[in-house]
């Protein structure tokens, strides 16, 4: 596994220059996020962990466009990126939220809600592709004139998941996709994004504050405190507790929800 240094920038799926985000003018500004530079591999998982107000979400909505006052360089497979998001760059890059609840509108069916981008971006055969999409996230043809409420926590993220497939993206920025969800149903979930993730050949970068979820699902990780990339390392080095930083030895220990034999149980789940 290559460290960030080690990928071209070139050849990465996503690579992050000196990123600063601000939020905010004069005393009101917030400095969110500061010089922070990572490269994902393609075909790789990259986690960014820290706790809140770190600047975890920032970084994915400046990836995404919907935090637009940054500085520095943001390039998809070696395209730099300006301030506004193109067709093409959502036919790469797709976002899935932490809310399922929120993600989804409350008045449009499931049908509507894939088939909408699929209209944007003139998807052929936009039925058929629906109820394949729901067979991929492991729903039925019988929820596609279901509307959100009639929907489980669960059912509403394979939803929004399905959605962020519909282009069929090369990236997906997951930002908390599990935490809104109970330990069964985030289990089910991330094993289901593992399964979409070898099926397609997706890229990850996840955002989580829970390093127990990082180490299940990710091949390198980004520690982020008050802003700032503190330390980058594989998980098989996070697995041996290895973090040379002392604010990640005090996040791992911290961390409630690591357990190393819990981690391991996690992996055995299909
Ligand atoms: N729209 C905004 N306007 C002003 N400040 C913001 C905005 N969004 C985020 N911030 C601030 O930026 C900082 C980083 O927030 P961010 O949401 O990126 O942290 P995070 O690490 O993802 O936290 P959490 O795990 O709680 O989501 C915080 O201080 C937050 O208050």
């Amino acid at each position: 596994m290559r460290a960030s240094s080690e990928i071209a920038l070139q050849q990465a799926a996503l690579a992050i220059e000196h990123l600063d985000v601000r939020f905010g003018k004069g005393d009101e500004m917030v400095h969110a996020v500061r010089d922070v530079s990572f490269a994902v591999d393609r075909g790789e998982s990259f986690g960014l962990v820290g706790e809140s107000g770190s600047g975890k979400s920032t970084v994915l909505r400046a990836i995404a466009g919907l935090a637009t006052d940054w500085t520095g360089r943001i390039a998809v497979e070696g395209q730099n990126l300006g301030p506004k998001r193109t067709a093409a760059f959502y036919e790469t890059v797709q976002m899935v939220f932490q809310d399922p609840y929120g993600s989804l509108h409350p008045r449009h069916t499931v049908d509507r809600t894939l088939g909408e981008p699929g209209r944007i971006h003139g998807v052929a055969d936009l039925d058929t592709r629906i109820v394949d999409l729901l067979r991929d996230v492991g729903l039925g043809p019988e929820f596609r004139f279901r509307y959100p409420h009639q929907l489980s926590g669960g059912q509403r993220q394979r939803v929004a998941i399905a959605r962020a497939l519909m282009l069929e993206p090369k990236i997906l920025l997951l930002d908390e996709p599990t935490s809104a969800l109970d330990v069964s149903v985030q289990a089910e979930i991330l094993n289901l994004l593992q399964r979409l993730k070898r099926e397609h050949g997706l890229t990850y970068v996840l955002v989580s504050h829970d390093l127990a979820v990082i180490a299940h699902m990710c091949d390198r990780l980004a520690v982020m405190n008050a802003g700032r990339v503190v330390e980058e390392m594989t998980v098989d080095q996070l697995r041996r507790s290895e973090p040379s930083h002392r604010y990640t030895q005090q996040l791992l220990k911290a961390s409630l929800g690591y357990d190393r034999a819990a981690v391991d149980a996690l992996e055995t789940f299909d």
